[in-house]
């Protein structure tokens, strides 16, 4: 699904205007109608006080057309204008009028502090202040009102955005949003809302199709696409009748040091269970037993040094490296490790102490083959790029390195995004479960695994993400976000496929 710009977003909207031949107003009728929609079909008439808070702007015209809605159909509704600027759209005035044709009395108008009415824990606060249009930060008594709402229990419904959230650009430190619980967004997601920084104050949130423009939709370049079930299904391969294990590909995973044989297995294992033809490990002398017990399917190759990689020889042809889980950075291991990456002419997948090395030997990176593919999380990801001061800039950097090296990087993250050149692929499955150690070594076998089925390295990125994150799902479902562990997901791989094409209802039942 593609993530439009703010100002995509109004470029749409004009466009729609023009080929639907609607006006601006009929438009917002449709938005506000489908809103309550589905306000009216979970509420079903419920006598709970509902407080709409509506700006200025068409987000507060929005605002005012879904409480129009909702007094028609008996809900117990108040409704207050932030009197903010003096800059009133022209819908939000047609809307401004025709609820006072309803309820015969003008909504309340908050000026100042004093204004801020009392919200009860009980009450529905619906947030249609700002939307796309935010233009500054939200200060004043305005910031007051925002704090006041943050402090209730009040279930807060956003309308196309919590106000005070930039959708995407860098939000400044401290600034005040509301923090809603359920996000009603129109026709694209927001960048924003997958930010860490800025995600939490989305709650669950929910795409309207509005109905905007297809043309314009379809030649739109998004600033980023969410990999949801339906794209991961559109890239998935299936296999071939007549074919054989050397279609399928070799992977060599280069991992493992005396006390962390562990990211070795789970790394190795994992390109096995994402389907590899044949795995091979790279492993010290000494972890031989443990592999060869751990995984009977995955061949060895042995270091001469007995506790960690001293010298990488692979005498294979036509594989895909997989390097980093768990090498550490002895010395002799840095330097194996340089000489490794420069014989390699293909796409390889570098992970964790491989992106570590990197960090600290920077002329490393000139040596990365052409589109190969770093697995970072947020402290690899600083070690390579230095700090940054907010999300946007997080992604600028990383869209700096890939350009720069010619290199795809997968942030991992609550949504991992991978970065290629100017190009952001969001992914949309996973949750907090899967932050427990060596679930990024077995993503990295892995994407390793599906470059060596021919997966494209972008596409095998993307999709290796997805298909991670919804293994982890299916693990939660039986382990809860406690029980869920490395080897699980991993174990959970082929299921997660298999989950791609099956029916949702039918598994259900
Ligand atoms: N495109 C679509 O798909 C569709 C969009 N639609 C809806 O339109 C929304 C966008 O509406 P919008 O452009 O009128 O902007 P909006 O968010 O109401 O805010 C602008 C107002 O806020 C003010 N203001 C800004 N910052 C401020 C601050 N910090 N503190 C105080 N004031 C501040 C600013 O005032 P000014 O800067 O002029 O003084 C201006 O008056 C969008 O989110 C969606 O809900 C649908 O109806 C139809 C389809
Ligand atoms: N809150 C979360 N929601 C979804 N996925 C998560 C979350 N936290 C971590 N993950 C995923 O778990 C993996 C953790 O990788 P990493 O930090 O490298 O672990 P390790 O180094 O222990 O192997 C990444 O794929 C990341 O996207
Ligand atoms: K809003």
């Amino acid at each position: 699904m593609k993530i439009l710009s703010a100002q995509q977003l109004a470029q749409a909207d004009q466009a729609t205007l023009k080929s639907q031949n609607i006006t601006s107003d009929e438009l917002m009728e449709r938005v506000a109608q489908l809103v309550f929609e589905r306000m009216h079909q979970r509420l079903n008439g419920a006598p709970v006080p509902i407080k709409i808070f509506c700006g200025i702007g068409n987000n507060g015209g929005d605002g005012l057309a879904i409480a129009r809605h909702m007094i028609q159909h008996g809900y117990h509704v108040t409704t207050y204008i932030t009197n903010c600027s003096k800059h009133r759209s022209d819908d939000f005035l047609k809307n401004y009028e025709r609820i006072k044709d309803i309820t015969k009395d003008w909504p309340i108008l908050l000026d100042c502090k004093d204004d801020i009415p009392a919200i009860d824990n009980g009450d529905i606060v619906v947030d249609a202040i700002f939307g796309t249009g935010l233009n500054r930060p939200v200060d004043g008594w305005m910031a007051d009102l925002f704090e006041a709402i943050n402090a209730t229990q009040a279930f807060t419904v956003a309308v196309d955005m919590p106000s005070g959230l930039l959708a995407d650009t860098a939000q400044p430190e401290n600034s005040a949003i509301i923090k809603a619980d359920h996000t009603f967004t129109f026709q694209t997601p927001k960048l924003s809302f997958f930010q860490v920084d800025t995600g939490d104050f989305v709650g669950t949130f929910e795409v309207i199709d509005i109905g905007l423009d297809p043309a314009y939709i379809n030649q739109a370049q998004p600033i980023a696409t969410l990999i949801t079930r339906e794209a991961a299904q559109n890239i998935y391969k299936p296999r071939k009748k007549f074919t054989h294990k050397g279609d399928y590909g070799h992977v060599v995973c280069v991992a493992g040091h005396e006390s962390t044989m562990g990211a070795a297995v789970l790394c190795a294992g994992a390109a096995i269970n994402a389907g590899a033809g044949k795995v091979t490990a790279y492993i010290p002398n000494d972890g031989d037993i443990i592999m060869q017990t751990s995984l009977p399917e995955v061949m060895t190759l042995l270091d001469d040094d007995d506790h960690a990689l001293s010298d990488i020889r692979i005498p294979v042809k036509d594989y895909v490296m997989c390097i980093g889980p768990g090498i550490g950075q002895d010395d002799v291991t840095v330097s194996a490790f340089a000489k490794a990456i420069k014989y390699q002419s293909s796409p390889i997948v570098i992970d964790a102490d491989g992106l570590n090395i990197l960090a600290n030997k920077r002329a490393f990176l000139k040596e990365v083959p052409a589109q190969s593919i770093l697995t970072p999380h947020d402290g690899e990801l600083e070690r390579l790029v230095g700090k940054w001061n907010n999300s946007t800039e997080r992604l600028e950097k990383a869209k700096e390195l890939s350009k720069k090296y010619d290199v795809i990087l997968v942030l991992k993250g609550a949504h991992t995004m991978t970065v290629s050149g100017d190009h952001v692929y969001i992914n949309d499955s996973g949750n907090p479960g899967m932050a427990t150690a060596g679930s990024g070594d077995v993503l990295a076998g892995m994407i390793s695994s599906l470059i060596a089925q021919g997966y494209e390295p972008l596409m095998a990125a993307v999709f290796g993400v997805y298909i991670h994150g919804a293994a982890g799902d299916l693990v939660a479902q039986s382990y809860a976000h406690e029980g869920l562990k490395a080897s699980l997901i991993s174990n959970f791989i082929g299921a997660a496929i298999l989950q791609l094409f099956r029916n949702p209802e039918a598994s259900n039942s």
